[in-house]
């Protein structure tokens, strides 16, 4: 699999450039303390626009029921990242809840951290490996800074994977090079500040990622 995904989009121009550039799928971030942050009625107006054009990712952190049904409602997801500390009964509840694949976010630093990620292999559809947040960050993820992503020799592969954490156009070849993610997921690295999106590196970033995949599918033949 070599799947690209643009997140924290919120504007319906960075979401086109997003779409336009062949992003299998866009991300929506829902938490409050977020530059990205999208009300509901602006992500309805987002996910309007997909139109099954690439799948709809809700992002949330430790969200309740009451939260995610109305995330589900405004933006009908196709698939919900867990940003938080969900744990593996958790993931099994919201996965028979709203019947979509959750891509539960293990944060890595250490590849000791990687055996959190075995607790999920029965309950979540993906793993989104993103880089410990560093002590004095503000929130959870989004903070633009990568892991040594030669950890992953470590990964135990069974359930597949989106290698997130300070991607961007210049480093995305390297980190598919070297970790073999099935998907790549980007955020602040095609921002010009925090929750600013430019058109100019969506496409950039995704020309890079598939470009790296084509080479590795060409060398592995
Ligand atoms: O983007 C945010 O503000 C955010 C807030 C809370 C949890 C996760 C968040 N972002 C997600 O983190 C990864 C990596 O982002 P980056 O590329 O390093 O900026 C990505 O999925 C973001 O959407």
């Amino acid at each position: 699999m070599s799947l690209i995904k643009i997140c924290g989009l919120s504007t319906p121009e960075t979401l086109e450039a997003a779409l336009a550039a062949g992003a299998d799928m866009v991300g929506f971030v829902f938490f409050e303390k977020s530059p990205r942050h999208l009300s509901y009625e602006k992500a309805a107006e987002l996910g309007a626009l997909v139109q099954g054009r690439a799948r709809k990712i809700a992002l949330s952190v430790d969200a309740d029921d009451a939260r995610l049904d109305a995330i589900a409602a405004s933006l009908q997801p196709d698939g919900l990242q867990l940003h938080g500390k969900e744990s593996p009964e958790r993931v099994a509840a919201i996965k028979a809840r709203y019947g979509v694949p959750a891509y539960k976010v293990i944060h890595v630093s250490t590849a000791a951290d990687l055996a959190a990620a075995d607790a999920y292999r029965d309950v979540a559809d993906w793993l989104l490996l993103e880089t410990k947040p560093p002590k004095d960050a503000l929130h959870p993820g989004g903070n633009g800074v990568t892991f040594d992503w030669t950890l992953l020799d470590h990964l135990d592969r069974r359930l597949p994977f989106m290698l997130s954490g300070g991607l961007d156009p210049a480093n995305v070849a390297e980190a598919i090079r070297t970790g073999h993610p099935d998907g790549v997921d980007v955020s602040s690295g095609v921002e010009d500040r925090p929750g600013v999106k430019n058109p100019d590196k969506i496409r950039a970033f995704v020309k890079a990622a598939r470009h790296a995949y084509a080479s590795a599918l060409a060398s592995s033949r």
